[in-house]
Order: C-alpha cells, then structure tokens, then sequence
C-alpha cells in the first residue's frame, strides 16, 4: 500500500474481460490527466509458449495428478510480481516486460508469437502502477501480492460467460480452435479452484457480468452476449461510505440485490465503473499529491 505511489491491480480469470476493463480506467486516467505504469499479468508467466508446451508434455508423460497451467504459481514469477508491487510503492520506479500472444503483438517487436519481450524500465513520472491480469489479489506461499494493491478489482463474469468469451478471443484472435481452448479450459479447473476464485474473496469490489440470454452450452455458443444482454453485479467488500443513493439515482434501472450489491443494466457497466472507480482513483491522486506538497 503507498500513498505515494499508488497500485491499483485488476484480476480476472483467462477470457474474464480485464484488457476490456482496461479501457475504462483508460477513459479515467485520460480524462483527470493521469499517467499510469502498466504491467500486464502474462508478462509474468515463468515460461514462454514453446517452454511451457515442454512443462505440460514432461508433465502428461509422467501421468501427473495435475497438469501445469498458467494459473499455477509454480508456473508464474509472483515472488517478483510482489517485488515489482512493493518497490514500486515505495518508489514509483520498476522493471515490466510484454508477453507477445500474435503475430500483431510480436511484429512490433520482430518476435516469434508466445515470446516475452526484454524487461524494460516503467517511464518515468507515472501517477500510479496499473496491473491487469491472472494474480492481481494473489495470496500464497510463494508470495502475498494483494498486500501492496491499494485498490483491488476483481472482473468475475459468470463462468458460462467466461468461457464464451475466453473461446471467441482465442479462437478469433490467437489461432487457437475451440477444442484445444476447451482442452485449457479443462487442464487449468483444479489451478482455477485453487488459486484463482479465491482472490475474488480479497478484491474491494468486483464486477460480475451476468448474461440474460441462453447460455446453457458455453462450447457451441455463436457469439458473445452483448452488454445489453446483460446485468452487471458490483459488489463492494466494505461498502461503507459508498453513495449508493447516488449511484441508483445516476444509472438508470440499477437496484440493490444485497447491502454490499448493487446490480446495473450491462449497457451501463462503463458508465457504473467510471462512477464508482472515479471517486477513488482522484482520492487516490488528492492523497498523493497533498504528500508530494507537503514534503
Ligand atoms: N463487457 C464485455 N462485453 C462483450 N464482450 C466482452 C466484454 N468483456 C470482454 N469481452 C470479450 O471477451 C473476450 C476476452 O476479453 P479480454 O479483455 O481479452 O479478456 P482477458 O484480458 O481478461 O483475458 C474478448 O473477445 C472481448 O472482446
Ligand atoms: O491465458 C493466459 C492469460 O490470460 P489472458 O491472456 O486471457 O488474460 C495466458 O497468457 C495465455 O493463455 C498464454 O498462453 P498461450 O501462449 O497459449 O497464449
């Protein structure tokens, strides 16, 4: 946690919607002029795609219980993700790299697809540390990563959706066909159960898209629910002091489903995080520069 150098770290599952998320905390930073170090959580996966390929072959070969996964800790750099959090609390400065997952992502960079770039400093005279990906809220053995977010998101479609949505954009947009994106699916539940869900637990607020269309059978589902074929559940961990009264009175048809819970129509799920993230993210910036001046 750092007033200084706040960390802010969205998690979502593989296919969950962080890089879509993104895009809010986009409209954000632009709007109050804020500039953030991004990190994105697949740059640190411990293998690169040909590595990991070999890690799952040894591992099928040896008939293991469980299959490695990118969810598994044992196949993340979390140790070092907790580091990065840490001194970048304490001083705004850090190393990141990119994990390349296409041919558009690589070609900038004159890589092969499923390599990492070279790690490279954060720029300098960033507000804040932006982290989406896997292991945002982690807590384990290996390392406490949540400790050093000062604000932790959760995006938790519901699984249904999740794996609709994982499918289109691996099959669309990394070449993957729908039964090796099944086959993940299947080898990552044990890693998923065990390491994934229960950062859901720790986050302050999560954002759970809830489709309101058939989506009984996630493998042979045409095309991704759209946001107005859906609600979205935020739920805060502590909701005190959030002005719910406000918030029901800005975003059209939202109503309360829990104390802690407030549902909005999914066609509002941008405007519903930039209303509820907004207040916290400029408290954030108040807090930071008020030190800054004061030194
Ligand atoms: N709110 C949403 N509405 C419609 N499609 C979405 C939404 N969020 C994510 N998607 C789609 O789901 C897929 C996965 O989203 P992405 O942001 O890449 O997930 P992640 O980065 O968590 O793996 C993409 O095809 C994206 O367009
Ligand atoms: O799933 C993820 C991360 O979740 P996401 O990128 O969906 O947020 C892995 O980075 C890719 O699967 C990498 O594996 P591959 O090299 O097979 O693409």
């Amino acid at each position: 946690m750092s007033i200084k150098h706040p960390i802010i770290a969205v998690t979502g599952s593989s296919g969950a919607g962080t890089s879509t998320v993104k895009n809010s905390f986009d409209h954000i930073f632009r709007r109050e002029k804020i500039t953030p170090a991004v990190i994105e959580g697949d740059s640190m996966h411990k293998y690169d795609r040909t590595e990991m390929k070999k890690v799952i072959t040894d591992a099928e070969a040896k008939n293991a219980e469980h299959l490695p996964t990118h969810f598994g800790p044992e196949n993340n750099l979390l140790p070092e993700l907790a580091e990065i959090f840490r001194a970048y609390g304490e001083t705004g400065r850090g190393k990141r790299r990119f994990y390349l997952h296409n041919e558009q992502e690589a070609a900038p960079y004159g890589q092969q697809p499923g390599t990492f770039t070279p790690w490279e400093e954060f720029p300098e005279h960033t507000d804040l540390l932006f982290y989406e990906g896997l292991h945002g809220a982690y807590v384990g053995d290996e390392a406490d990563v949540v400790q050093h977010a000062d604000l932790a998101i959760g995006v938790v479609p519901v699984v249904n959706l999740e794996w609709i949505q994982k499918i289109h954009r691996d099959t669309e947009g990394r070449g993957y066909s729908v039964e090796a994106v099944t086959h993940t699916i299947l080898r990552r539940m044990h890693d998923y159960v065990n390491h994934i869900c229960p950062q859901f637990s720790r986050t302050h607020i999560n954002f759970q898209r809830v489709p309101i269309v058939d989506t009984s059978n996630p493998f042979i589902s045409r095309d991704i629910p759209t946001l107005d074929e859906s609600l979205v559940v935020i739920r805060f961990r502590d909701y005190h002091g959030i002005d719910f009264p406000y918030l029901l009175n800005m975003i059209h048809d939202s109503f309360m489903s829990r104390p802690n819970c407030i549902v909005v129509p999914g066609g509002k799920m941008g405007l519903s995080m930039e209303l509820v993230l907004s207040p916290i993210i400029l408290d954030m910036m108040e807090k930071k520069w008020k030190r800054s001046s004061s030194k």
